[in-house]
């Protein structure tokens, strides 16, 4: 049909010709829309094929779209950097969910009830002001409320923004995923194929090939023109879970947004970005509304019923003020006074300052804080080489309890080399010559790698040097051939089209084969784990001869295998097999376990190193004293397994190493038993990853599990956190996992708890501080109402207050950098209080020195400062004191807050948060600005030095006192 051969030579013309014809005129027309192209993907459209053989098939969609299905879009388009295909058709990105600018957020900061009712009794304070009270000064109240309001509600909205666009930035990040294309080579003409590049799917133009392989993610709408055992999951389009073939003939229709769950193929892009399925889909989606984290969820309950607590404190002040006010009118209305308006204004005052006690006493910086601390740790994490993806994951991170890692790549370099091995009959403790083997069945062996591997050199401009691209364990084979001078490009280049099947690579199957034709059969190339594919061979090259496998010459092969992998060398078997055609009705078709992958001849086992990373031993012993297991799941070798994890700490003595098969095999109630002691599960395939994860829940542990492959997803969804490799790692783990170790590092994973217990208790040390100042604001206001000596602190003042608290301390102590003591405690419990009883201590009793002090300067100041308080300015200048000692109390307890365990030094790094010494500094310099020069705006007046040195002096007096505190014997986290 459609996909019919086109010469050779025809291809050659057309390109020359359209070569020619580029070289004048560089801009490109095109004939077809991106509707008309879109339309070929209609959803459950019959049509559909009758379109496409309009368009006639994949050939002709090249054709149309000017490009070619071996070598890509055209070089000269290089330079224009596909301008026209991206001005006619579409770039390949998707609407965002809309960003709201700074002013929206700003509005939205007024839908806060009691800013509202704030901002109405500012505005009935201003009138009755002006009107009644008097014209010069009455004003001022009302309008510094406003102006506070809107101060506080541009931070709250500076802070919104800030979050949001950090968010924005990390999703650019997150969404960025590679693919690989297939474009004309820059250099030379009709070469074989096109180049093979790997560009963010963003670049990718309507009219590109691309190469589709295990564990991709479709990028955009195609046509495909050639597969091998290509299977996709397309549940996202159609909610249908299972695998789908998919074949040039039968099914060509590549859907974006759907999974490849095996195999390779290629495909022609026919739609990109909106115009793409996909794209429609995401048209239409709403943006996915923000959901809390568990600790948003903690906190948030907390900051509710602290908000109960503080409204009926308001109302209790509130009721005293009126109960009093309505009393002095009583008496003076008995007493034959008239009524005037300016009673009035009193009822007003009492009602600002209930709304202002309640405005101080919502901790509405709580939930904001666990943000901005986690925004803030997301960032930071990214330059530790670990990508956020789920916010919460963080979090849940710093409880983790223990971890699954993989072993290659993650704790191994994955830098491999062929470094022993044994080769025709023959062992060899490094790699010999290859001269001295036979031609024949050196000549098989150097096909078997070319052509039974996927991995290719790619001169990497920045390194310049050759890098592997694809399995590195191939990698190691073919750096061996390039050593030996044997031309695998030449061989694959010839012989590619000899192949009439291929079966991947799985970690399942654990092998990968292909089948060439051969004269009247067939060459079945098999490679792959060294003990499977050993019970699969009969025969083996003994130097010039075949001789069949007798059980001396298995027990001997055998050895070999264990001694290298004693060594921690990964091995792996290389065999062949002739077969006649004649002896199959169709061997391609038949079972691979039983027909294909048998009789074979071995040909070499090879033992491949891979040196354990540099930092590693390290990370494991920071986890252990972390109290975070780790446990080893890798597809390979027990024996090698076994080395190299005791190489990097993970095996002990007396530990439990298993083989997946094992595993697999023992009841529920069996694994439950050896779970606790296992440390190495080898052999594994990513279903006993799953089964080892969910068996870890079930005992109650957080659960952290690495995974690089497609099949891994499940067990990296079904774990606490799913952490996948930037690298090695395929779109679908990454899709699946919640954070991406960018440098597929395992010390990355150890950073990633450090800081997860960070966010953690940075929002505790929060909660210690708004706790304390909240007890002490509210406590005070009531007091002072019922008592009857005045208000100390103005509305004005508690705002100012209020900004101290919430936005600039969760700022502060939010950003705290973690410490690498905070690897040498165990995890917390799932269901521990966020309040620890050292903390509710430090509450209690810095709450309890503070009310203290401001109600011994509210009934004794008056006589140590020398001021009246019957006077109404020096009723003022005392006020201002309380005030100004209130908030030097709170910036000095703030450092006592650094540390929620009875740890000694409070200082300790310090310096190491500039964020912190910042607005700490800050806040000194304003609320020294407030007092002085905030005149009838904050209520405040000039105080003298002595004044300000007692205020001082009780200010710091709360840290000695912390020290004190601390020796009052109280429950730290329990263990
Ligand atoms: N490209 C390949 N072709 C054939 N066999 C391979 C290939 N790559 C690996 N193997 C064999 O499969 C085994 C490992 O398979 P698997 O993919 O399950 O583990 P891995 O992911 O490489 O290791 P880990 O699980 O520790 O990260 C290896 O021991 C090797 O013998
Ligand atoms: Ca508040």
């Amino acid at each position: 049909m459609w996909n019919q051969k086109i010469t050779e030579e025809h291809r050659k013309k057309l390109l020359l010709a359209k070569n020619a014809f580029s070289k004048h005129m560089t801009k490109i027309k095109f004939e077809v829309s991106p509707e008309e192209l879109s339309s070929l993907h209609e959803l459950n459209d019959k049509t559909n094929p009758e379109k496409l053989e309009k368009m006639g098939g994949a050939e002709g969609l090249a054709e149309i779209l000017q490009t070619d299905l071996q070598m890509g879009t055209r070089k000269t388009e290089k330079e224009r950097k596909y301008r026209d295909r991206k001005k006619h058709f579409g770039v390949n990105r998707f609407k965002e969910p809309e960003f709201k600018g700074f002013w929206p957020l700003f509005k939205d900061t007024f839908d806060d009830p009691t800013l509202k009712i704030l901002i109405v009794s500012a505005i009935v304070s201003l009138v009755l002001g002006v009107t009644v009270e008097d014209p010069k000064t009455g004003w001022i109240e009302g309008t510094a409320i406003l102006m506070a309001v809107l101060i506080v509600s541009f931070v709250t909205a500076i802070n919104d923004y800030q979050k949001e666009k950090q968010f924005r930035e990390l999703n650019k990040v997150k969404d960025n995923i590679t693919c690989t294309v297939v474009r004309e080579k820059q250099e030379e003409e009709f070469e074989g194929e096109g180049e093979k590049l790997a560009i963010s799917i963003h670049d990718i133009v309507t009219g590109d090939i691309v190469v589709l392989e295990t564990g991709s993610k479709v990028p955009a709408d195609g046509i495909l023109f050639y597969a091998s055992e290509l299977k996709a999951n397309e549940s996202v389009m159609t909610g249908e879970i299972k695998e789908i073939n998919k074949t040039p003939e039968e099914d060509c229709w590549m859907i974006s947004g759907t999974e490849i769950t095996q195999g390779e193929g290629k495909f022609i892009v026919t739609s990109v970005g909106k115009h793409s399925q996909w794209g429609k889909i995401m048209e239409k989606a709403k943006s996915k509304e923000e959901v809390n984290t568990p600790l948003q969820d903690k906190l948030e309950k907390m900051a509710d019923q602290i908000g109960k607590l503080g409204l009926w404190s308001a109302v209790l002040t509130v009721a005293v003020l009126l109960a009093k006010w309505g009393f002095r009118l009583y008496t003076k209305l008995n007493e034959g006074e008239e009524f005037v308006f300016h009673d009035l204004v009193e009822v007003v005052d009492a009602v600002i300052v209930g709304i202002t006690i309640v405005v101080v006493a919502v901790p509405e910086g709580l939930p904001l804080a666990v943000t901005i601390s986690l925004a803030y740790s997301m960032k930071k994490m990214m330059e530790d080489n670990n990508l956020v993806r789920k916010l919460e994951s963080c979090e849940t991170m710093g409880n983790a309890t223990c971890i699954c890692s993989d072993k290659t790549g993650t704790l191994t370099k994955n830098e491999m080399t062929v470094v022993a091995g044994y080769f025709f009959g023959e062992k060899y403790e490094e790699v010999p010559e290859c001269e001295q083997f036979d031609e024949k069945y050196l000549d098989i062996f150097v096909r078997s790698i070319a052509l039974n591997s996927k991995a290719y050199f790619h001169f990497d401009e920045e390194k310049q040097k050759d890098v592997v691209m694809g399995s590195k364990t191939e990698g190691a084979l073919l750096l061996m051939l390039k050593q030996w001078k044997q031309p695998f490009n030449k061989i694959r280049e010839e012989q590619e089209n000899l192949i009439a099947k291929s079966i991947p690579f799985s970690s399942k199957r654990k092998r990968m084969t292909t089948i060439i034709n051969h004269k009247d059969g067939y060459l079945v190339f098999c490679k792959g784990a060294s003990e499977i594919i050993l019970d699969k061979c009969v025969m083996h090259v003994n130097g010039e001869n075949l001789d069949s496998l007798d059980e001396e010459r298995i027990n001997k092969l055998k050895n070999v295998i264990e001694g290298m992998a004693s060594n921690g060398l990964r091995t792996l078997c290389l065999a062949y097999r002739y077969v006649d055609k004649n002896n199959f009705d169709n061997f391609l078709e038949e079972d691979p376990e039983k027909e294909i992958e048998t009789q074979l001849t071995l040909l070499s086992i090879v033992g491949i190193k891979d040196p354990v990373r540099d930092a590693v031993p390290q990370a494991v012993e920071d986890s252990k004293s972390a109290g975070v297991t780790v446990r080893m799941v890798t597809g390979d070798n027990i024996v090698t397994a076994k080395h190299i994890a005791k190489e990097c700490g993970i095996y002990t003595e007396g530990g439990l190493v298993m083989e997946g098969f094992d595993f697999r095999h023992m009841t529920n109630e069996e694994r439950l038993k050896i779970i606790p002691n296992l440390q190495v599960l080898a052999r594994s395939s990513p279903k006993d990853k799953l089964t080892l994860v969910k068996h870890l829940k079930e005992m109650g542990e957080v659960v952290g599990v690495t995974g690089d492959g497609t099949n891994d997803a499940p067990a990296l969804k079904e774990a606490n956190v799913g952490l996948s490799m930037g690298i090695a790692g395929t779109d679908v783990a990454k899709e699946a996992s919640d954070i991406v170790i960018l440098d597929d590092n395992f010390k990355s994973i150890v950073i990633a708890i450090m800081w997860g217990r960070s966010v953690y208790d940075n929002i505790r040390k929060f909660l210690q501080f708004q706790l304390t100042v909240n007890v002490v604001a509210l406590s005070t206001s009531f007091l002072a109402a019922v008592s009857g000596v005045g208000l100390p602190l103005k509305a004005v003042q508690l705002l100012w207050v209020n900004l101290i608290m919430d936005t600039l301390a969760a700022l502060a102590l939010g950003t705290e950098p973690p410490t690498k003591d905070l690897l040498k405690r165990r995890p917390y419990k799932k269901d521990a209080s966020l309040l620890n009883g050292i903390m509710k201590r430090n509450i209690g009793a810095q709450s309890v020195y503070q009310l203290l002090v401001l109600l011994g300067i509210l009934k004794f100041g008056g006589a140590f400062f020398g001021l009246d308080p019957l006077v109404a300015e020096e009723k003022l200048h005392l006020d201002c004191i309380v005030f100004n000692t209130f908030v030097l109390m709170q910036v000095f307890n703030e450092i006592n807050c650094r540390k929620i365990n009875d740890e000694a030094n409070i200082f300790k790094g310090i310096f190491n948060n500039m964020i912190f010494i910042g607005i700490w500094v800050g806040i000194i310099i304003i609320q020294a600005i407030v007092i002085e020069f905030g005149g009838s705006f904050f209520s405040t007046t000039h105080l003298n030095t002595f004044e300000w040195g007692v205020s001082t002096f009780l200010g710091l007096l709360s840290i000695p006192l912390g020290f004190v505190f601390r020796l009052i014997p109280a429950k730290g986290d329990p263990q």
